[in-house]
Order: C-alpha cells, then structure tokens, then sequence
C-alpha cells in the first residue's frame, strides 16, 4: 500500500510488551519498521515475581516476521536501564509507550499502605523514571512521541480501584504538562484510556467479553499516535474494541458570587443550581481558559454586585482580602464571530464608590508629588490639605468597574493579550468631587476594520447619585489580529504640531514597579501589565505600562503648566497610544499653548487649548500623539 505509515529508522520502548496490549503495540510497529525493545519484568498480574520468557517471546515473534527487537527485563522503576537498552542496541530512542501495569484491586477500606505503594511505583512512578530518561535524547533531537496509558477507572472511578484509577489519573496529569513542554521541541506526549481484554481486565469484565476485546483495536490508535504524521499533543482518547474517540473537559458557565459582599455558604447554596448548570458549556483547555471566569470577577466583573473595586471603606477591604498574590493571565480566545453584532452593545451598568484615599493614590500612581518639598502638588495627595481636590484625569478610571465585560460580548470573540489601549477621551463639565457614589454606563459605540486590527469604540457615561453626569469617556480598544472582518475602516485621524518651539517640556521618571502601583489605583487590572508570561503572549517581552498611566503623567503636565493645577480649568483631554511604554523609561512630555488667537484655532475653539505629545525618551519613541487638552 503506497500510503502505509511507516516508522522506518524509528526506535520504541515499549513498557509491560510481554502480553496484552503491550504485545499488540510491540508487533504492529515491529511491522511498520520499528525497532523495538519489548520491556517486561515478567511477573504476576500483582507485581509478584520475574520472569524473562514473556518479553523473550515477542521478541522471537518480532523477529520471525523480519522485525527488529531486543528483550528488557528491567523494572519501569530502573526506567533508565530501559531507555539505556535502547540506545545500546539501536543508538536511539524516538518513541515511549508507558504501557506496563498490575492490578491489587481491593476496597478502599481494607486498602493497605503497600496496596497503595506498590500500584504508584509502577504505573506513576514508573512512567516517570522511562519518560524522564527518556527525555533528554528526545528534546535534543527535536522529535518524540510518548503515550501514556490512563484508563476508565481513573478517569471515573471504579469500585476497588481507588489506587489504581489514582495512579492512572496521575499518569494524564505528568502526560498534560509533558505536552506542553514538550511541544516546542516537537516531542508530543498523548494518553489513552483503552478497552481491552488484558491480564488486568479478566478479573472484572465476564470472559467472553475479554476475548472480545482484543489488543489488537487497540493498536493502531496507539501507533498513529506514534507516528511523525500525527501533530496532535497533549489529549486523551478512549479506544477499545475499534471504537475510538477524543475525550475532552467541559465546564458549565457558572455562578458568579458576589466579591464585594462577605462570601457565604448561603450564596453557594442560593447558585448552586446556577453552578451545576450545563446548558451552555464551554471547553477549557488550558490553565488560562480555566482562570478566565475567576480574573473577570476580581476585575470587578459580574459578581462583584454591581460594586466596583475603587470605593474606600467597606468595599476596599471586602475587595483585597480576596485578591490573589499573583493574578491570573486570561485566556486565548479564537477571534470568529460576526463582530459586527456587538455594535450597539450595552454593558451591565457599575456602581462604585470612590474617596480621598482612592484620589491620592490615583495622584500618587501617575508621578504627583514626586518632590514632597515641591508643595504644588500636595492638594491631589494629601487629604489634609485645605484645598483637596481630584486630579481630573481620574475620570479615567470610572470605565474599569465595567469594561472587563468586553470578553463576554456576543460576536467578539478575541485574544485579551492581544488588546491594546487605542486612544482615550474624557470630558469633565466641572472638577470632579472628592468622594462620591457613581454609577457607569456604556456601550459599544462602534467597531472599525483597521487591517492590522478591529479598533472598538466605547462610550462610557458616568454619573452621580443624583444622576447628573460628571464624566463621559470615549474608549477606543486596538484588538491586533480581529482586522480584516469587512467593517468600515472609520475615520483617519490627523494632527499637526505647531512649527515652532513648545511652550513647555515636562519630564517624568517613571518607577520600575509603577504599573504595578497604577493597577491598584486605577481598578484596571489587565495583566497585561504585571504578568511577564501574559505579556509574552501580548508580543512583549516584560509587561507594559498601562497607556493610561501614561495619559495621566502627561495631563498632570499640561494641567501643572498651563493651568496652574487647577481642574476647575480642565475641559477635557483626548490623546492617541502610538506606541507602547515599558515601566522605568522617562516621559517627556511636549506642550503648546494655542488659543482662539493662536495658529490652531482656525476651529472656532472658544478656550484655550493644549496640544502635546509623549516620548519615551529612553527608546525615543513618541507614545502618545494627538494629544488635546481644552482648558477654560
Ligand atoms: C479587556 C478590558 C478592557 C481593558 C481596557 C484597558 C486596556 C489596557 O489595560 C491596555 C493598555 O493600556 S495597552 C498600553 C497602551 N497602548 C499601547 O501601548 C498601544 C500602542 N500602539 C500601538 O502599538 C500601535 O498603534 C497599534 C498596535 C495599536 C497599531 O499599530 P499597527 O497595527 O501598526 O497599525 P497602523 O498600521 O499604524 O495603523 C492601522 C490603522 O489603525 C489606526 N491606528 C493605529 N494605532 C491606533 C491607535 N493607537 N488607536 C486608534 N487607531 C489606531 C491607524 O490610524 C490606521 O487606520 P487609518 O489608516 O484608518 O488611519
């Protein structure tokens, strides 16, 4: 047959091939061009005894068909000398089939502690020692392909079998991380759960029932597993009497308790229908899908009971006690979908309370008051001071109690890593108060097809207890990689500089550790900006600082220069990210002063207005461009 899978030039060790399936696995690939060491310690279902005829005996069958096999008699917990018999007779090893085991069945009550022993040193113990020697000559070759052996009664449970179905389900977790560990290096690690008639099934399935299950179904998943045409790591599959198929996890969408609030065994039990619930699943497949839920409720998401994470008081500390040390990175999602339904899309209204503490920390977490001797400042820091007051781009922060929604948008599916702060506007009809409960509203404005990405347009309202607005923010969100849906493209912005020196230049160092300090202030806890492996995903090789710390740094420039720093004379502030900024690198920040008189107000503008720009001076990029402010 022209297109038979061939394994020619390939060496297999394969674990417990003196009998059942291990024999099956042995002859098939011995007949595609394997050469094989047939391991078998030759002893009783129990682990008792050794014995060299079993594996002696398929080797003679290997080679009286023309195949190539050598006989190891070593135990799976001496894995090295199994491995090392490999690569003495044949200078290689490209495949691993933990396959050996034995049974001591018994109820968990009369199990004893060399009951339980004696199953993990072989099944998990011993996967380990051959995979572990094994390892090294397949990651320095750049090729291997492992199967580990689970089975039904670890994956679900049998009766009996509690050290057994343990040590069978530890085999899928070292088979889990080995996949991805192993992937780069084009060593796939895949596990089945077979069915079939072996030494260690004829004691629980009636005998015709064995003789029906033969090994040799088995076999070919095992070695197409096996083979360099297979690209698939990291699954498991239940196979037995020609019938196979992928096993996966599913997880209902789940409850989301309520974080600003005491949790309670009562909030349990009131979701626990809600939390058993599988109507609308969805199928996690790594750690990152399996944090997604837990990252949007601490992001102040839909269980934090409609309270954001800013508020001082009862909500700052409800909020911290349940704050993992390191967040969670949020998981890759597929960009599909038609993004174009999520236009019009209004997010859940989020109610927050805010107060000094929360303004100065703000203030702090953007450069203020750097200098304490400098006493301007102290106002936007230092609660005790006669003229507190809120630092206007604070109103920034309102979206955060909701924008984390995003993730959940009908039609918008997309990798969170991959999301970048695109531009911001925020518009202030007078300064903000310095403590208040508001409430945010917001939805999705628009969505352009930008080619290199899909650029989502937010707008947020924000407004107090009486309902009168005190802040609306225009969001735009650059999703890299969600381009090319056939949107309209939307407005090109375009901006000029005045040709002549700025009126002002401000610069700003900023901390190595000032993201982590503007996550806190801010409630935007992308961790984008805190977790190195999340930002690797993103493209970076550190995290990034938030654009809107940046924003901040810069209109406390604009504010300090030319208003005095006083927000009573603060309009509103737009600016676009052009590049990112890496915590630790200076901001200089460009300013000119044009008014109705000036060269750019040919617009009719009736106040005076601040262009700038950003630069991070270090790498001189400039990061922020098109920068307005429109003072009174
Ligand atoms: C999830 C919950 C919500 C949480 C929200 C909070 C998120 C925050 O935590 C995240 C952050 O703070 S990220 C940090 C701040 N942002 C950045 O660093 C982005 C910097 N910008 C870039 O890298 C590129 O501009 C980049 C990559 C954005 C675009 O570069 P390119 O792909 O090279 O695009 P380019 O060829 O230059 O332009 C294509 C079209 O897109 C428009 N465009 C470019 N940059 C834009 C931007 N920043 N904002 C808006 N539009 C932008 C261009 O104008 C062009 O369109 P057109 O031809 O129509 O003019």
């Amino acid at each position: 047959m022209n297109n038979q899978l061939r394994f020619d030039g390939r060496v297999a060790v394969i674990t417990g091939a003196g009998g059942g399936l291990g024999r099956a696995y042995a002859l098939l690939l011995a007949a595609r061009g394997v050469a094989v060491v047939v391991n078998d310690l030759g002893g009783s279902r129990h682990g008792e005894g050794a014995a060299t005829s079993a594996a002696d005996r398929v080797v003679e069958e290997i080679e009286a068909a023309g195949g190539e096999a050598v006989a190891s008699y070593d135990s799976v917990e001496d894995g090295g000398r199994i491995i090392q018999t490999a690569l003495d007779h044949f200078g290689r090893i490209d495949i691993v089939i933990n396959n050996a085991g034995i049974l001591r069945d018994t109820s968990f009550h009369k199990m004893t502690a060399d009951d339980w022993e004696r199953i993990y040193r072989v099944h998990l113990y011993g996967g380990f020692q051959v995979t572990h020697a094994a390892w090294p000559h397949l990651r320095d070759q750049g090729y291997g392909r492992i199967v580990m052996t689970s089975s039904a009664a670890g994956l679900y449970g049998n009766f009996g079998q509690a050290n057994y179905g343990a040590a069978k389900l530890g085999l899928l977790g070292l088979a889990n991380s080995l996949a991805v560990e192993g992937q780069k290096r084009n060593v796939l690690v895949n596990t089945i759960a077979p069915l079939a008639g072996s030494r260690l099934t004829e004691t629980i399935l009636p005998p015709d029932m064995v003789a029906a299950l033969k090994p040799e179904y088995v076999a070919p998943l095992v070695a197409y597993l096996c083979h360099e045409s297979n690209s698939d790591t990291g699954q498991v599959f239940e196979v037995g009497a020609g019938w196979a198929a992928r096993l996966r996890w599913q997880r209902g969408r789940g409850a989301f308790l309520p974080l600003a609030e005491a949790l309670t065994p009562e909030a349990v039990a009131d979701q626990w229908t809600t939390i058993q619930n599988f109507d609308d699943p969805t199928y996690p497949e790594t750690p990152l899908d399996s944090f997604a839920p837990v990252v949007e409720n601490l992001q102040g998401g839909r269980g934090a009971g409609g309270q954001g994470r800013m508020g001082a008081g009862e909500t700052e500390n409800a909020g911290e006690s349940n704050l993992p040390r390191s967040p969670a990175p949020l998981p890759p999602r597929a960009a599909s979908g038609d993004i174009s339904d999520a236009i019009g899309h209004e997010f859940e209204p989020k109610t927050l309370t805010y107060g000094e503490k929360d303004l100065s920390l703000y203030a702090l977490s953007v450069g203020a008051a750097v200098d304490p001797l400098d006493a301007s400042e102290l106002p936007f820091v230092y609660e005790l001071n006669s003229s507190f007051r809120a630092l206007p781009t604070f109103g920034v922060a309102f979206p955060f109690s909701l924008l984390w929604q995003i993730t959940d948008v009908p039609g918008l599916k997309f990798n969170p890593a991959l999301l970048l702060h695109g531009e911001q506007y925020l518009s202030l009809p007078r300064p903000l108060p310095t403590a208040a409960t508001v409430t945010n509203t917001a939805r999705i404005a628009n969505i352009y097809d930008k080619g290199s990405g899909a650029l989502v347009l937010l707008d947020v309202h924000t407004a107090d207890e009486s309902g009168q607005e005190i802040a609306y923010n225009q969001v735009s969100l650059f999703i890299r990689g969600l381009g090319g849906f056939g949107g309209e493209r939307g407005p090109s912005a375009t901006w000029a500089l005045p040709d002549r020196a700025p009126d002002a230049v401000h610069h700003d160092r900023t901390n190595a550790n000032q993201a982590l300090l503007y996550r806190l202030s801010s409630g935007d806890r992308n961790p984008l900006h805190a977790d190195p492996a999340f930002a690797a995903v993103g493209g970076f090789d550190r995290p990034i600082l938030h654009g809107l710390c940046t924003f901040g740094f810069a209109g406390r420039a604009v504010l300090r220069h030319f208003a005095g720093n006083d927000p009573a004379r603060f309009r509103s502030i737009r600016a676009r990210f052009t590049r990112h900024v890496f915590p630790g690198e200076t901001l200089v920040t460009t300013m000119w002063a044009v008014g109705t008189d000036g060269a750019f107000a040919a617009d009719g503008a009736d106040g005076q207005r601040v262009l700038f720009q950003c630069k991070a001076a270090e790498r001189d990029e400039i990061v922020l461009s098109g920068g307005v402010v429109e003072l009174t």
